[in-house]
Formats: C-alpha cells, structure tokens, sequence
C-alpha cells in the first residue's frame, strides 16, 4: 500500500519523513520514519538504504530521535528506515499487558500460535512488505543495496533477519543484541508465547546463536555492549562474574548473552570476524546508542558503498 506522509523534518542536511500505511502481514496501519540524506535530492544516483529495528517498548520514533545514525548516514549518503516493532491495535487479549509481549515487543517473528497469528508477523512485515513498499514508492532507494542494524531485541532481530537471508543484507551490527533468545528470559517468554513451549525447532530458527552455526563462508559482524570487559575480533574471554556498578542491567541480568553469540562464531569457522566491542560504563540507553551510532553506519558504509 502507499505511504501517507505526515510530517517532513529537517535532519542534518536530509528530510526525516514520518510515514504511515495499510500493511497486510500486521493486519494494520504501521507507522514508521524515514531518512532521506541530502544526496537522495541532489544526485542521480540511488541512495542505499539501512534499516534500524528498535528495542523493547519502542517505536519507529525512539532511533530517529534518539538514535543519531542520521550523522554519519547524512555524510555517507544513506536512508535509514526506522520502523515500529509490532502492530498496533489489533485488540488481541493480552496484547497491553506486559512491556516485553505483544505490543512494542513483536521480536520480529511471524507469530505461529494463536491468537498471536492474527498480526503478529513482523518477520514478514520487515523481510518483505516493508522494503517491497518503499522501494516501489521512493524510486530513489536502491533495492539491491539493503543493510540492517538494531538494538536488543532489534539487535536480535537485525542479526536473526541477516542470518536467515544470506545474500539479502550487505551487513549487519547490532547495539546490546539479544544474542540468544532461547536461553534468555526475555526470548524464552517471547517463544513460548509467539510459537508455543513445545517448537523447540521454531526458536532455533530465530536465535542468533544457532543459526551462526549454520552460516557458510565468511562474515564481518560489529556488535556492541555496554560493560567493562574487553572483547575483541571473537577473541573471546568470559567474565566468572559479571561488573558491578555502572553498565547494562540487561546484560548483568543474563538477557543479551553475546558471549555465546561470539562462541557459536567462532567455533563455526575461522572466517567469521564478530567484533564484539565490550563499552565501558555505558548502559542500554540511547546515550550509548547514539554515542557509537557513526560507527555502525561506516560499518554498513564500508558495505553499501563498496561496490
Ligand atoms: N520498561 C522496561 C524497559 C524497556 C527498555 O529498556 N527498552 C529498551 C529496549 S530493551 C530491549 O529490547 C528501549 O530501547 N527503550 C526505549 C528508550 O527510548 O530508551 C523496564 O521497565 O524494564
């Protein structure tokens, strides 16, 4: 369906569009920003596009204004899609009640259990209906040069829909990802909910940390953590206890588990680079977000413009 534009911003020399339409997969108006560069006016040529799928809670509102991926990309010559992450108001019983099931929290699956299966199909929605739509409405998108990025449950979703599409994305990174969902509270409760306790094989299909194991020939992944310790190129060290004190909640909490991300990489093969940036002090916030936002925009930059 085409989009309905309802508002246009200035953002570092670009336009952020906010956008609405009628999307079948979630059974429901998504809203969702866009952000043009100022190259996608003044050139020919066409504009690679990188998409950034938010967290808990969130919608397609927090990255863009909190997110500041809008700097580099601006720079580098680079849309930025920002969509929700779930649909709305479908009026499905329980859909309100928790802030980590249902809406603001649809861990880009497709939903096999009901009544989950009535919109509840954000895979879909951000694999296929989204880009197939915005490249049929904004000519100056170039389709064929696609990278994604995302932040806890976004950073799983980013990571999970970049592993099951080989040859779809140019890049992928991820900011504080939910590494590996099944062993996770936040994953298991969404799995249990969304394909049911008994689909063990399901899950697996959408945990970072088993499909790694699966992936052939080479990778190049950033992903980054707030904490003290270092890591670096799947050089890998686990902390016996996690840091006190100032850092992420979630990570201390057992939700990201990137170790085992990195572990699952690197026991896959040589060639795969997962450099896994340990943050000092940072927490979960956009503070930490838009502080290494430029870095992950040249990470698919060095990607999307390399050919
Ligand atoms: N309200 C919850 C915490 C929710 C939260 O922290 N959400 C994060 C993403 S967490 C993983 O997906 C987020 O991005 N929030 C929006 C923001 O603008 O910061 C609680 O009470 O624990």
């Amino acid at each position: 369906m085409p989009f309905e534009t309802t508002a246009t911003i200035a953002s570092f020399g670009g336009k952020l569009l906010k956008l609405a339409h009628k999307a079948t997969s979630t059974s429901c108006e998504m809203k969702l920003n866009l952000y043009l560069p100022p190259q996608s006016s003044s050139s020919d040529k066409k504009i690679p596009v990188l998409f950034y799928l938010a967290g808990l809670t969130c919608t397609g509102d927090n990255g863009a204004e909190k997110g500041f991926l809008q700097h580099a990309a601006s720079k580098k010559g680079i849309a930025v899609v920002y969509p929700d992450t779930s649909p709305r108001g479908l009026q499905v019983e329980g859909e309100d009640v928790a802030y980590d099931f249902g809406s603001g929290a649809g861990f880009y699956v497709d939903a096999t259990k009901e009544p989950w299966t009535k919109g509840y199909k954000m895979y879909t929605y951000i694999t296929e209906e989204l880009p197939k739509a915005l490249f049929e409405s904004f000519k100056q998108l170039d389709g064929s040069r696609m990278s994604i990025t995302g932040h806890s449950m976004g950073g799983h979703g980013a990571l999970t829909i970049f592993l099951k599409n080989p040859g779809k994305y140019r890049s992928v990174s991820a900011f504080a990802p939910i590494s590996n969902p099944i062993n996770c509270p936040w994953g298991e409760k969404a799995f249990k909910g969304y394909f049911g306790e008994d689909q063990q094989q399901k899950w697996k299909e959408h945990d970072a940390s088993e499909l790694v194991k699966q992936w052939k020939g080479p990778l190049d992944i950033l992903i980054d953590v707030p904490q003290t310790t270092i890591y670096f190129n799947s050089q890998l060290t686990i902390p016996s206890h996690p840091a006190q004190g100032t850092g992420d909640n979630f990570y201390k909490q057992g939700q990201l588990l990137p170790e085992n991300f990195v572990k699952a990489a690197k026991e896959s093969g040589d060639d795969k680079k997962v450099e896994l940036r340990m943050q000092p002090d940072y927490d979960h916030s956009y503070f930490f977000i838009s502080t290494f936002a430029d870095d992950h925009v040249e990470h698919a930059a060095k990607h999307l413009l390399a050919w």
